[in-house]
Order: structure tokens, then sequence, then C-alpha cells
């Protein structure tokens, strides 16, 4: 048995592809838009994995968009999608200049949570050791949930 995906539905799939591919850096593999269902499905990868995802040995994140809105509110099962990332410190950065509000900030060199546009809880790990600590991460204060 292979991990393949984990498939979010989006309410807006521009929005949600700013935010995954513009901000977060994912890369898009391919869509697919299907008439009678009146849905599109897009397959994103981490950046560096596109070969492996090719041969079906990365996992992937599959946004699925209802042409039709629909009321996706609820949820609380659903925990997060984790990234490992080289500096947490860079990555939080570039998404804080996006306009991300960083929910967890790293304090611990570690670990931070971000939110999507659909509130999706989004984990992101530093590779290797935790970095020292630093600001202003360090001291920047939780914002809502994650
Ligand atoms: C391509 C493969 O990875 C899929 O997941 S297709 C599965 C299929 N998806 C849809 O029909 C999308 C539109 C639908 N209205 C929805 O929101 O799911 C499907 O069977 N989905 C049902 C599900 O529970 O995932
Ligand atoms: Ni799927």
């Amino acid at each position: 048995m292979r991990y393949l995906h984990t498939m979010v539905r989006v309410t807006d799939l521009d929005e949600s592809l700013a935010f995954y591919v513009g901000k977060l850096g994912l890369k898009e593999l391919y869509r697919s838009e299907h008439e009678a269902g009146r849905f599109t499905l897009v397959f994103l990868c981490a950046p560096g994995d596109e070969a492996a995802a090719a041969e079906r040995k990365a996992p992937l994140v599959e946004l699925t968009y209802n042409w039709d809105p629909e009321n996706y509110e609820g949820g609380r099962n659903f925990g997060h999608l984790a990234y490992q990332v080289d500096d947490i410190y860079a990555a939080c950065q570039r998404l804080k200049d996006g306009g991300v509000v960083i929910n967890r900030p790293p304090r611990d060199g570690r670990m931070a949570f971000v939110r999507s546009p659909d509130n999706i809880s989004i984990e992101l790990l530093q590779k290797g050791d935790p970095l020292p600590p630093a600001e202003p991460w360090a001291s920047m204060p939780n914002v809502g949930t994650w």
C-alpha cells in the first residue's frame, strides 16, 4: 500500500491556489475539469517532489473545487497538513510577507502553524534540529487557533 494524497475541498480555487502555490510554495502537477460532476481537481506537490510525484512516490494534496457552492463548516476531526522546511524562520517570513497570519509562530525554532483560506491547518516543521531562538519569532504570540 502507498499513501497517495489528501483531498481538501476549497470554496474558491483561485484564492486557494494563491495560498497553496503562491504563498506556501507548492507546485501544481495537473488538474482535471469534470463537467458532469461540476467540479475541478487540482493536484499539488511540495517543491522538489515533481519527479517523485510523477511516479506516485510523493504525497500530494488534491484540491477539490465544486462549481456549485457548498458549506464546508465543521470538520474539527481533520487535523492538519504537515510540511518539512529547510528554514522555518524564512518560511514563516515569506508567508507573513504574503499576508498570511502565523497562528502559531516558531518560538521554539521548530514548529509553526498557519491556516488556508478555508481554515485548513498547515503545520511547518524545521528539518533536522530546531533553529536557535530568534526575533521576532521568539516573542511572537499565538493568534487564534491552529
Ligand atoms: C481523482 C481521485 O483522487 C478522487 O479523489 S475523485 C473522488 C471523487 N471526487 C469527487 O467526486 C469530487 C466532487 C465531489 N462533489 C466532492 O466534493 O467530493 C469522490 O468520490 N469524492 C467523494 C469523497 O468523499 O471524496
Ligand atoms: Ni482523491
